[in-house]
């Protein structure tokens, strides 16, 4: 089970105090959120964040990209220093390029679908991704609440992964606070991302000891 907080609720003129002070709490990835302002209606970070982000952490940085036709900009995030490059399905109309893409710059390749995509449209790129996110909110913005029918969904990829092999982790993004990991882990899901209820709080790691009792009871 990971913890994955999210640093588009840390303060951004903060932003290496903010990273060093989850990992000091044990957390396991950094999630980084771009957005593009097209794809969603937000605009946040680009490759020269991550790149800035890079020497300041040991943790591996897990790059959400929200962005159109994001087969134009991957090469930059991974030479930026992204350990996990995660691409919308409903983003591209070339999702197997862009995986293979991310795949050939050495990078650890992800696949990510909106409340309102099954998990059907990307079960030919099962077998070739390492993380599913199944987002709990439409993206966009943080502290949105949890939509519980995607847990359906991490059901799903959770039965798909056993029986057919698949070596993919399921990271769940949005409205995540204890009670809600708690039934994302029941589902089946391993990364957990968190951004308002880790950085929204006097004590960041407190809300992340908190989660992770809750996905490990
Ligand atoms: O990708 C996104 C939002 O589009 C997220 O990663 C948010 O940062 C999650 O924020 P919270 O729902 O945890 O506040
Ligand atoms: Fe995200």
């Amino acid at each position: 089970m990971k913890i994955a907080p999210s640093i588009l609720s840390a303060d951004f003129a903060n932003l290496e105090r903010d990273v060093k002070l989850v990992e000091a709490g044990g957390a396991d990835y950094i999630h980084v959120d771009v957005m593009d302002g097209q794809f969603v209606p937000n605009i946040t970070l680009g490759p020269n964040i991550v790149s800035a982000l890079r020497p300041v952490t040991q943790l591996p940085l897990d790059v959400h990209l929200m962005i159109t036709e994001p087969e134009r900009y991957v090469e930059n995030f991974a030479k930026a220093g992204a350990d996990i490059i995660v691409v919308h399905q409903e983003s591209t109309n070339h999702l197997h390029r862009v995986l293979q893409m991310i795949k050939n710059a050495g990078v650890k390749s992800g696949v990510v679908i909106n409340p309102a995509t099954p998990v059907s449209a990307i079960k030919e790129v099962l077998e070739m991704v390492d993380l599913v996110l199944v987002m709990t909110v439409n993206p966009g913005f943080g502290g949105q609440a949890f939509i519980p029918s995607c847990l359906a969904k991490i059901e799903e990829l959770s039965e798909l992964r056993q029986t057919n092999g698949y070596a993919y982790e399921i990271e769940v993004d949005g409205g995540i606070v204890p009670e809600t990991a708690t039934l994302c882990a029941q589902a089946g899901a391993d990364v957990f991302v968190a951004g308002s209820y880790v950085y929204n709080s006097e004590d960041p790691n407190g809300q992340i000891a908190l989660i992770r009792k809750a996905i490990e009871s």
